[in-house]
C-alpha cells in the first residue's frame, strides 16, 4: 500500500525532508526537476522539438525555470519561457531558477494583467502555472492564459498537477483547468486523480520519485492508501496439496430473472473461475437450461429451497439481475454469512433503509455511483460522495465498494483503499455481476471482507489489463471472467 498525502501532507514531507536529509529547498526544486525531464524525456525522444514553457511565479513555476535549463543542457535547444506575472509574490526558489536561467540561451517572456498573449507556435507545452498551491478557481488573467492555451490545442505536460486542478477536496464542475495529455507528478499521484473529476485535466499520469523521506511519508496518518501488487501477492494464498473442493468453500448465487438471467449466470460463472470450492446459483427455473449449457460446473437450486442452501453457504451474493420482487427482509433473517450485496439488493436495500440495520457486520455493498446515491442520497461531486461512503461504512459497519475506474473500497473503520487496475475497455454490461461473483468466491474460500475485497477489486481490473494488453479495445464480462485463473497466476508469479 502507498499512503495518499493530502497537499498539506506532502508540503509537510517536503519541510520534513529539507530539514532532515537535509537538502536546500532550491536543490529539492532540481530533483523534482530533473525527474521530471527524465519522465519527458521518455515520452519525447525528439530533441528538435518546440517546446513552450508556462511559468507561475510560486514552487510549480519555479520548476518549470529548472525544468527549461535541464531541458536545454540535455539537448532540446527550441524552449521557450512564458512567465505570468499575475500574482505581487514570487517564491525564493522561483526567483533563484530565473537568474540561473539568464545563463542560458533559452528566450523567457513575461506577461502582465491585461497583456495581450501571442499565438502559440509550439509543438508542446508544460504547464508550470499553478501546481499544488493552488486556493481558489482560476479566473481573471490566469483563466484568459489557460483558455488561449487550451485553445492552441498542442499536447500539453503538465509539471505535478494540471493548472486548476486542486491536488484534493472538492474540485466543482465549473472548474476550469489547462488540458493535460500527461501529468508527470511528483512522489505521489494526488487523491483528486483518481476522481472522474480530473478527466477534465489530464488523460494519464506518471509519478516520478523526487527523494522525499519515504519512510516519514508512510508514517503520516492517510486516510487513503493505493493497492499495489505487493499487496495482492501478500494475501493471495495459493491452492494445497491434498485439498479439495471443501477447502474452498461454498458460494451461494442468489441472483436472475427472466430478462437479467445473464447476470446470475455471469456471477456464478465468475465464482467457479475465482476458485470457489463449489458455486450454487439460486435463480429462477427458466435459467436452468442456459446456467447447464453455460457453466455445468454451477449447481442449482430453485428460489423455495433457498433457506437449506444458505445453511451450507460460506458466502452469499444477493443481486445481480434478481429484480425487486423478493423479500430482502426475510433474507436477512436468516443465519448471518459473509455477505455481498449487489445492483437490485442495492436499490432494495435503498426502497427500505431501516434494513441496513439488519445487515450482517462486514457485509460488502458494492454500489455503482447511480447506486451509491440512491442509498444514501445525491451528491454533486466524488469529493463528498467518498466522504458519505466513509461515514456510512463505520455507521452500518459494512464494506462499501464505490465502482469506478478507479474503485473505492472503504472499510468499516473508515480506512479507504483505492483500486490502481481497470481500464476504459472494461465498461460493458456485466462487468459488475462479474466483480460480485469473484468476492464472492474469495469470501466463501475464508478470506476476511477486506482482504476479498482488495483481492477481488485489483484481480478484477487486472484481468481487464490483461486482455486489453493482449489487444482487447472492448471487454465482454465473460471474456474476463475467463482470464481470471491466467490473472491469478500471473500476479503469483510476478516479482515486481
Ligand atoms: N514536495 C513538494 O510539495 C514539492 C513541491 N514542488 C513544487 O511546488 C509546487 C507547489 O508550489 P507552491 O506551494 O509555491 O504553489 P504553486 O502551485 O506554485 O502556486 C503559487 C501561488 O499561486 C497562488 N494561487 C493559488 N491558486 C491560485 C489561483 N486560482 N489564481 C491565482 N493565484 C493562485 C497562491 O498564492 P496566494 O494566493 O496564496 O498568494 C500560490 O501559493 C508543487 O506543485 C510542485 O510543483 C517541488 O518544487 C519540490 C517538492
Ligand atoms: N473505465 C473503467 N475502468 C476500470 N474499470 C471499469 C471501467 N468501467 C467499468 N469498470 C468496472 O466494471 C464494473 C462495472 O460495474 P457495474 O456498473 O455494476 O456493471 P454491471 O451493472 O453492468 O454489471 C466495476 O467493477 C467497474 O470498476
Ligand atoms: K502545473
Amino acid at each position: 500500500m502507498k499512503n495518499i498525502l493530502t497537499s498539506e501532507q506532502m508540503r509537510e514531507a517536503d519541510r520534513h525532508t529539507i530539514a532532515t536529509e537535509p537538502i536546500a529547498s532550491v536543490d529539492l526544486m532540481e530533483r523534482a526537476a530533473l525527474a521530471f525531464v527524465k519522465a519527458f524525456m521518455q515520452l519525447h525522444r525528439d530533441k528538435n522539438v518546440s517546446i513552450l514553457i508556462c511559468c507561475g511565479t510560486g514552487n510549480n513555476g519555479g520548476d518549470g525555470l529548472a525544468v527549461a535549463r535541464l531541458l536545454q543542457q540535455h539537448g532540446y535547444d527550441n524552449v521557450t519561457v512564458w512567465i505570468a506575472r499575475f500574482a505581487s509574490r514570487q517564491s525564493t526558489d522561483f526567483a533563484t531558477n530565473l537568474a540561473k536561467l539568464h545563463y542560458c540561451p533559452i528566450p523567457v517572456s513575461e506577461f502582465f494583467p491585461s497583456d495581450e498573449f501571442p499565438a502559440v507556435t509550439q509543438s508542446i507545452l508544460i504547464d508550470a502555472l499553478l501546481g499544488s498551491g493552488l486556493n481558489k478557481l482560476l479566473d481573471g488573467d490566469w483563466l484568459r492564459l489557460v483558455q488561449h492555451l487550451n485553445a492552441a490545442r498542442i499536447p500539453s505536460i503538465a509539471v505535478d498537477i494540471p493548472t486548476g486542478l486542486p491536488a484534493d477536496g472538492i474540485v466543482p464542475s465549473t472548474a476550469q483547468m489547462l488540458y493535460a495529455r500527461e501529468a508527470i507528478t511528483f512522489q505521489r499521484p494526488k487523491l483528486s486523480f483518481f476522481f472522474p473529476e480530473s478527466a477534465k485535466a489530464m488523460d494519464k499520469f506518471h509519478v516520478v520519485d523526487i527523494g522525499l523521506d519515504e519512510v516519514f511519508i508512510e508514517n503520516l496518518p492517510a486516510d487513503f492508501k493505493l493497492v499495489e501488487a505487493s499487496d495482492i501477492r501478500g494475501i493471495l494464498r495459493g491452492r494445497k496439496r491434498f485439498s479439495h473442493k471443501g477447502t474452498y468453500g461454498h458460494a451461494l448465487i442468489i441472483a436472475g430473472n427472466t430478462h437479467t438471467m445473464g447476470a446470475a449466470l455471469l456471477c456464478a460463472g465468475a465464482s467457479v473461475y475465482s476458485g470457489a470450492g463449489l458455486t450454487t446459483a439460486c435463480i429462477p427455473a427458466e435459467g436452468l437450461l442456459a446456467l447447464n449449457a453455460r457453466y455445468p460446473e454451477v449447481m442449482y437450486t430453485p428460489r423455495e429451497t433457498l433457506a437449506e442452501n444458505w445453511e451450507d453457504a460460506d458466502a452469499v451474493a444477493v443481486g445481480p439481475g434478481l429484480g425487486l420482487t423478493v423479500d430482502l427482509q426475510h433474507m436477512l433473517e436468516y443465519p448471518a454469512k459473509p455477505l455481498v450485496l449487489d445492483a437490485d439488493a442495492l436499490t432494495l436495500l435503498a426502497r427500505n433503509k431501516s434494513l441496513m440495520k439488519k445487515l450482517p457486520p462486514n457485509s460488502v455493498l458494492t454500489p455503482h455511483m447511480k447506486e451509491f446515491d440512491r442509498l444514501f442520497g445525491e451528491h454533486s461531486n466524488w469529493w463528498d460522495r467518498v466522504n458519505t461512503a466513509r461515514r456510512r461504512a463505520v455507521q452500518h459497519q459494512t464494506v462499501i465498494v464505490l465502482k469506478n475506474q478507479y474503485t473505492f473500497m472503504i472499510m468499516p473503520d473508515g480506512q479507504v483503499y483505492i483500486n490502481p487496475t481497470g481500464n476504459p475497455a472494461m465498461a460493458s454490461g456485466g462487468m459488475g455481476d462479474v466483480l460480485t461473483g469473484m468476492l464472492t468466491a474469495f469470501l466463501a474460500q475464508g478470506y476476511p471482507p477486506q482482504e476479498a475485497t482488495i483481492l477481488a477489486c485489483y484481480m478484477h481490473g487486472s484481468a481487464g489489463d490483461r486482455l486489453a494488453a493482449e489487444g482487447m479495445a472492448v471487454i465482454p464480462a465473460t471474456e474476463l471472467i475467463a482470464a481470471i485463473p491466467v490473472t491469478w497466476d500471473a500476479i503469483v508469479q510476478s516479482n515486481c
